[in-house]
């Protein structure tokens, strides 16, 4: 580890293939022991940031750092081989004639401890008594395990995840990466994953960084991402909700047609300011009685909750988690309340009439607009 704690950096760093470029200038900086993960829509460039970070790809701007180490720049790069990461595939890509015992030694062949490091290692990923077997004799799950266990025996400095829980379903997806998750923080090992799966990202990692077309739009907690997203991008890709127009009245009250909500902070935006709120479902609840009415337009079942979209009387859509006995039918009125601690607030990109309500994808698009202007 370098002296600043930080195991990999990425210092604007850009690649892309010939004369494209799909990542700009993106700045990540993983703290040791710490899981990051990238995240974003397809094509984004995820793989192409985790290939440049393996050195499968070079890079054409910027740089990249591993334990204070220069390994890649432009038109100088270290070899994948010795840049001491490990890589675990969507794939597995275990080798089918040995078995699992030689895949996992398979990196360590001159290592006098070998036997030990495999049999701790397959210990690890509970697969101890599986070291006799051929990876056509194991489940996805146990094959991922074993390719994890591979990754690790030559004690990386960083391991590199592409998508490894996409081959797998549902809850054994949703096992493996907590598991998967136990077993790295139980090493202290540094690593970053990629994924497509918000559920996994959040799970698995400490910091995620949300790429939108090759750009990092915020590198940050999945707390933080949920809750004080940076970018309008941000907050419709990450989770739920709907924006309200609303009118700055001080540096920190909005005017909405919900009522004066009080924020958590002052933004950085004139009293007057016509801006775009941002309201989770779990931002609105329940109340009766309550002046403020909303009518039920759908209604999603989730087991200890239900998700209710509710239509305002100015006609605006927002969504509200409620506990799933609190039970109502489409069409009923409900009282409700907001209950948002973190208020999360952008510059209106539209007119200022407070009651106006903006499609997400319009307030997406007038994003894009402006930023290519
Ligand atoms: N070998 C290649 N040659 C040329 N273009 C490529 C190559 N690999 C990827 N690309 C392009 O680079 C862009 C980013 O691809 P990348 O695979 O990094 O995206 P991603 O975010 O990982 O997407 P996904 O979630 O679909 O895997 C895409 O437009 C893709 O078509």
């Amino acid at each position: 580890m370098s002296s600043n704690g930080i195991v990999l950096e990425l210092n604007q760093l850009s690649c892309g293939y010939g004369d494209t470029t799909v990542v700009s200038q993106l700045d990540i900086h993983l703290r040791a022991g710490d899981i990051g993960c990238l995240l974003g829509p397809s094509g984004c460039g995820k793989t192409t940031t985790l290939r440049a970070i393996a050195g499968f790809e070079p890079v054409t701007g910027g740089h990249i750092q591993l334990d204070g180490r220069e390994i890649s720049r432009p038109g100088q790069q270290v070899p994948p081989e010795q840049r001491q990461i490990g890589m675990v595939f969507q794939d597995y890509a275990l080798f089918p004639h040995l078995t699992v015992e030689d895949n996992v030694g398979f990196g360590i062949n001159r290592d006098p401890q070998r036997r030990k490091v495999v049999k701790e290692l397959l210990d690890l990923v509970k697969l101890g008594a599986y070291g006799k077997r051929y990876p056509h004799e194991l489940s996805g799950g146990q094959q991922q395990r074993v390719a994890l266990a591979r990754a690790l025996a030559p004690d990386p400095k960083l391991l590199l995840l592409d998508e490894p829980f996409s081959n797998l379903d549902g809850e054994l997806r949703r096992r493996l990466s907590a598991e998967v998750r136990e077993i790295l923080k139980s090493r202290g090992i540094s690593a970053m994953l990629v994924t497509h799966d918000q559920n996994e990202a959040f799970s698995v990692s400490d910091h995620v960084g949300v790429l939108k077309d090759g750009k990092l739009q915020q590198w940050d907690t999945p707390y933080n991402l949920y809750h004080e997203p940076a970018t309008p991008f941000v907050a419709s890709f990450i989770g739920q909700g709907y924006f309200i127009r609303g009118q700055l009245l001080s540096p920190d009250t909005v005017q909405t047609e919900l009522g004066v909500i009080r924020g958590n902070r002052a933004y950085q935006l004139p009293a007057g300011s016509a801006v775009d709120v941002l309201l989770r479902p779990d931002d609105i609840v329940g109340q009766e009685p309550s002046s403020l009415k909303a009518v039920i337009t759908g209604k999603t079942f989730l087991g200890a909750t239900t998700l209710y979209r509710l239509q305002l009387p100015t006609g605006s859509t927002v969504e509200s988690i409620f506990p799933s006995h609190d039970d109502h039918a489409v069409g009923e009125s409900v009282g409700i309340r907001i209950a948002a601690d973190h208020l999360v607030v952008f510059a209106a990109r539209g007119s200022v009439n407070v009651h106006a309500q903006l499609p997400l994808e319009q307030v997406l698009d007038n994003e894009n607009a402006a930023e290519s202007a």
